[in-house]
């Protein structure tokens, strides 16, 4: 699902047939594989192997847990499929495009392009009102209509009336609401969260666990990465991981549930 077409008066206006061969140019969801991938971080007696023969395929837009405990390597996972990262082997393709291999500059036109994130610490700039967070998403990927684009994306969060506010203005929950508005205002097809529930009670939790299924229903391949198993259960799909392995990848082990039944 496309948020917002060209806009020939915008500066930053990308004309989509340059970028005919960067993934997420007019796709639904994404088209992702990764196959035999390891990474190890740094080199000898102190090397440490986050992650070991990876496979894994996903096809269009879906609700996707990554599950496991501490130092698993969940976050090493997200950023080699938000290609902010290289495997040390195996393959990591996007829509077709080769990541393991890509250049810095071909792995950036491929985030701009493809990838959106959201932090469990929000990570909003604390400078900049919540509509210019937002806005900054629009204007960072170069989509167009960026002041349109803020506004309904605002709303569609609950924070129309909150644009001109600062982040320190804002409860923890809110500037999570925020944060998935500047995600969605790049118009990329893949939301990549980490424990984004991490720093919030249980009820704001699961306003934004429910903002993020939505957005997989929308059309968007959402990956989630939590350490808690009754998240898992709203997923459409848990690939569960244990030292750096794939041990799990279907559906809920525990069971499909709502959002709106969760517990935890
Ligand atoms: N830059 C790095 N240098 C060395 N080791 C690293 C680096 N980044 C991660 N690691 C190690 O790789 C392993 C996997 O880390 P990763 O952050 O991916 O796990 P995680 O499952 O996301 O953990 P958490 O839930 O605690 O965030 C851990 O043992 C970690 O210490």
């Amino acid at each position: 699902m496309r948020w917002n077409g060209g806009d020939a008066d915008h500066p930053d206006s990308v004309d989509s047939a340059d970028h005919a061969d960067i993934p997420g140019s007019g796709t639904s969801g994404a088209r992702l594989a990764l196959d035999g991938v390891g990474r190890r971080y740094g080199a000898g007696e102190s090397a440490v192997t986050a992650l070991s023969g990876v496979s894994l395929r996903v096809e269009g837009a879906a609700f996707i847990v990554i599950l496991g405990p501490s130092g698993c390597g969940k976050t090493t996972l997200l950023n080699l499929v938000g290609a902010l990262d290289t495997p040390t082997c195996g393959t990591v393709t996007l829509d077709g495009a080769d990541l393991a291999g890509a250049s810095r500059r071909r792995r950036r036109e491929v985030r701009r392009r493809t990838v959106s994130f959201v932090f469990q610490s929000f990570n909003l700039f604390p400078a900049l009102t919540a509509g210019e967070n937002v806005r900054f998403g629009a204007d960072a990927a170069g989509r167009g209509q960026a002041r349109e684009t803020t506004e309904r994306l605002l709303a569609e969060v609950g924070l129309g009336h909150r644009a001109d506010h600062f982040p320190h203005q804002l409860s923890g929950g809110e500037q999570q609401r925020v944060a998935i508005a500047r995600a969605l205002a790049t118009g990329n097809p893949i939301l990549l969260a980490d424990e984004p529930t991490g720093e919030l009670d249980f009820g704001t939790g699961v306003q934004i666990l429910a903002l993020l299924r939505a957005q997989a229903d929308a059309g968007r391949t959402v990956l989630v990465v939590t350490h808690n198993r009754e998240i898992a259960r709203v997923a459409d799909r848990v690939v569960e991981l244990s030292s750096g392995h794939v041990v799990a990848d279907g559906p809920p082990p525990d069971g499909s549930i709502p959002v709106s039944d969760l517990r935890w």
